[in-house]
């Protein structure tokens, strides 16, 4: 039983936090027919290029400021309403220049969210700037140069996601050398669709604090040594590797056998309404499919806390907040 918890997350993507009867509501209002990408009220993909096809579709349909401020409060709602005290959203300004919004825009809606819910519920939040990978190095080195001079104080990281299979992690290393340069937290989507090759690649040309999901690791103990020796935090997402297949089922997904393995995990939803998730899940997941204790979901809470890209301050409240009320 996870529902009382004090929970964080630092793994999840705007517009993969759409509710199907939200994006319903969008396309109604846009004169968009969704067949193609969600029908009876689910997403609809068959596996990952068409999960990255259905999500940028879905992200077609947030076209204003106040849809994505809308919709970032909503989703920060629903994690403070299962007691989340801390989340980073993953948010890509090329979604909203695609849609002829423009980045400052798209990123001002976030902000207004962020602001609003904090206000009403208290939740702490932050936003990661991601490059989408299959927009091509060029895009994902703009992404990073707009985190880089945004200079905006809930921009606190960088990321890359997408397509893990095209080019190689060194066409996108400029990126984060840019978005390092800025100060920016640097987190990578690696060992997820591609194998542990990909996070050796991205330890040895990103040298990140974070990797997004890296669970396929697993498949080299070295690498696992390495993890575990370099203290980087893998933000698993559990849901999110059975419904893409990464693994056949909860019994054969690797988080607790890389927490035994002294790798710095935590529990995260990713695009939870595309995966049949939510935050509040995959704690349950963890608690009583894979059969970690309270004190071993606590502990990636804890983790999440501690690897978050939140300033020394704020990092300290909310770690004696947690403390106190774990
Ligand atoms: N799980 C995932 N992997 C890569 N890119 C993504 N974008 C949204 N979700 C993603
Ligand atoms: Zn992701």
């Amino acid at each position: 039983m996870t529902r009382q918890l004090l929970k964080a997350e630092i793994h999840c993507h705007i517009e993969g936090a759409a509710p199907p009867a939200v994006t319903e509501a969008q396309a109604r209002k846009y004169g968009v027919d969704t067949a193609a990408f969600l029908r009876d009220g689910a997403y609809q993909w068959r596996d990952f290029s068409e999960f990255l096809i259905a999500y940028d579709a879905v992200a077609a349909l947030f076209r204003t400021e106040e849809d994505y401020a809308l919709l970032t409060e909503a989703y920060l709602a629903e994690l403070a309403s299962i007691n989340t005290i801390y989340s980073e959203i993953i948010v890509s300004p090329d979604h909203g220049d695609r849609i002829g919004l423009g980045a400052d825009a798209y990123l001002a809606g976030i902000c207004d969210g962020i602001y609003s819910a904090k206000e009403k519920t208290g939740i702490e939040a932050r936003i990661i700037v991601t490059g989408e990978r299959h927009f091509g190095p060029d895009r994902v080195v703009s992404a990073a140069e707009y985190a880089a001079r945004a200079k905006n104080p809930l921009v606190t990281g960088f990321n890359m996601a997408g397509e893990e299979r095209m080019g190689l992690v060194a066409d996108y290393a400029r990126a984060f050398d840019i978005a390092r340069d800025a100060g920016l937290g640097l987190t990578i989507h690696a060992g997820e669709v591609c194998g542990p090759f990909s996070v050796t690649d991205a330890l040895d040309l990103v040298k990140p604090a974070r990797i997004g999901h890296g669970v396929r690791a697993i498949e080299d103990e070295a690498l696992v040594a390495r993890l575990a020796e370099l203290g980087t935090v893998l933000e698993v997402c559990p849901g999110s590797n059975i419904a893409l297949g990464v693994f056949a089922d909860f019994d054969s997904h690797p988080l607790k056998k890389l927490k035994d393995a002294g790798v710095r995990v935590c529990i995260n939803s990713d695009d939870p309404p595309f995966f049949g998730t939510s935050l509040a899940r995959e704690y349950e997941i963890a608690s009583q499919t894979m059969g970690m204790s309270n004190t071993e979901i606590n502990d990636m809470t804890r983790t999440a806390l501690e690897a978050a890209f939140v300033d020394e301050g704020t990092k300290a409240t909310l770690l004696k907040r947690f403390d106190t009320q774990s």
